[in-house]
């Protein structure tokens, strides 16, 4: 079978060189078993924006690992031609900009980026339905898969219990709360039977008064290079569970990427979660 050609989208930021290692290291190697129709990977093509220092660099270089001859670049019309999948960990206006281009072409579009708005999300969506195979989630790691599910099942078994979602990274991150944190916050709402959006709090400050119950709170803290720390805390009289993930390496969300890639490639057009890429 063919190779999969991927366009790494966000080719010159932190999760665009781990992309680029994880395509290369799976080209070749194939995830036989853990996808139907398994096919390998191959780098079509590094993308950034116009003005970044990585562009007209090697993207191997560039992520560390082997010259391969292919040149970042700011052409993103160039770099969509002839390719098959769109790694996107970017920003949100390139998404929805990426998803309507994936559309038209009919291409695989795995969407990493996060901080999306309504609008946003309602635009990739509709991509989702005009031609492009999409899977979005705030978090690609298989363990954090594993732990929405837990969480879930936690808040169905502790009905009455207070659930908090902390949430740690870097200093350069610009969104909050985290996609991870909002995808728990999900899992915890689907878990209740409740909306998210009208059970949330996302920020305390000042005289709040006491907690509302029912509600799912959120704490965001930002410092040095955590890659993703995120604990779910259960909260009852006398007692208190703490679901915790801790990211060590940016390469759990490139290989799940990697993977949801692979999936989609066999797939109608849609727009999927990572609960459907493992059939969960
Ligand atoms: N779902 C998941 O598993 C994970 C998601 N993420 C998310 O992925 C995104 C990227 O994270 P990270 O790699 O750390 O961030 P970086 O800032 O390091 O990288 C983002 C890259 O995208 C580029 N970019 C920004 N805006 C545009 C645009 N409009 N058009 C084209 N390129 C653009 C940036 O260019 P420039 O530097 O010039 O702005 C940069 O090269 C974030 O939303 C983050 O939350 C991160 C890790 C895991
Ligand atoms: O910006 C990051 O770094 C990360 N972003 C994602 C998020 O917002 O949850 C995933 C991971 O936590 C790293």
């Amino acid at each position: 079978m063919a190779d999969l050609k991927v366009v790494v989208a966000g080719a010159g930021g932190r999760m665009g060189a781990a992309n680029i290692r994880a395509v290369v290291a799976l080209s070749g190697l194939a995830l036989h078993g853990a996808v139907a129709n398994a096919r390998n990977l191959t780098l079509h093509a590094a993308v950034d924006r116009a003005g970044t220092p990585a562009i007209g660099q090697d993207a191997g270089l560039f992520a560390g690992i082997e010259a391969l001859g292919v040149l970042i670049t700011d052409d993103m019309d160039a770099a969509l031609m002839g390719a098959d999948a769109i790694i996107d960990f970017t920003a949100p206006a390139a998404s929805v900009a990426l998803a309507q281009k994936a559309a038209s072409l009919g291409l695989v579009h795995i969407i990493g980026t996060t901080g999306c708005s309504e609008a946003d999300d309602a635009a990739i969506a509709a991509a989702g339905r005009s031609g492009a195979r999409i899977v979005k989630s705030g978090n690609f790691s298989m363990g954090m898969v594993v732990l929405a599910n837990l969480v879930e099942k936690a808040a169905v078994a502790l009905a009455d219990y207070d659930i908090e979602i902390l949430e740690m990274h870097h200093n350069k991150k610009v969104d909050a709360p985290s996609g991870t944190a909002l995808l728990l916050g999900e899992a915890a709402a689907k878990g209740r039977d409740i909306a998210l959006k009208d059970n949330s709090v996302r920020v305390r400050d000042g005289h709040t008064g006491p907690r509302q119950a029912g509600t799912i709170g959120f704490a965001t803290l930002r410092g040095g290079n955590v890659i993703g720390d995120h604990m779910v805390i259960l909260a009852g009289q006398s007692e208190r569970i703490e679901l915790t993930h801790r990211a060590q390496d940016r390469t759990i969300y490139a290989n799940g990427a990697a993977r949801a890639a692979l999936w989609a490639a066999s797939q109608p057009a849609g727009l999927y979660a990572m609960t459907d890429v493992l059939g969960l």
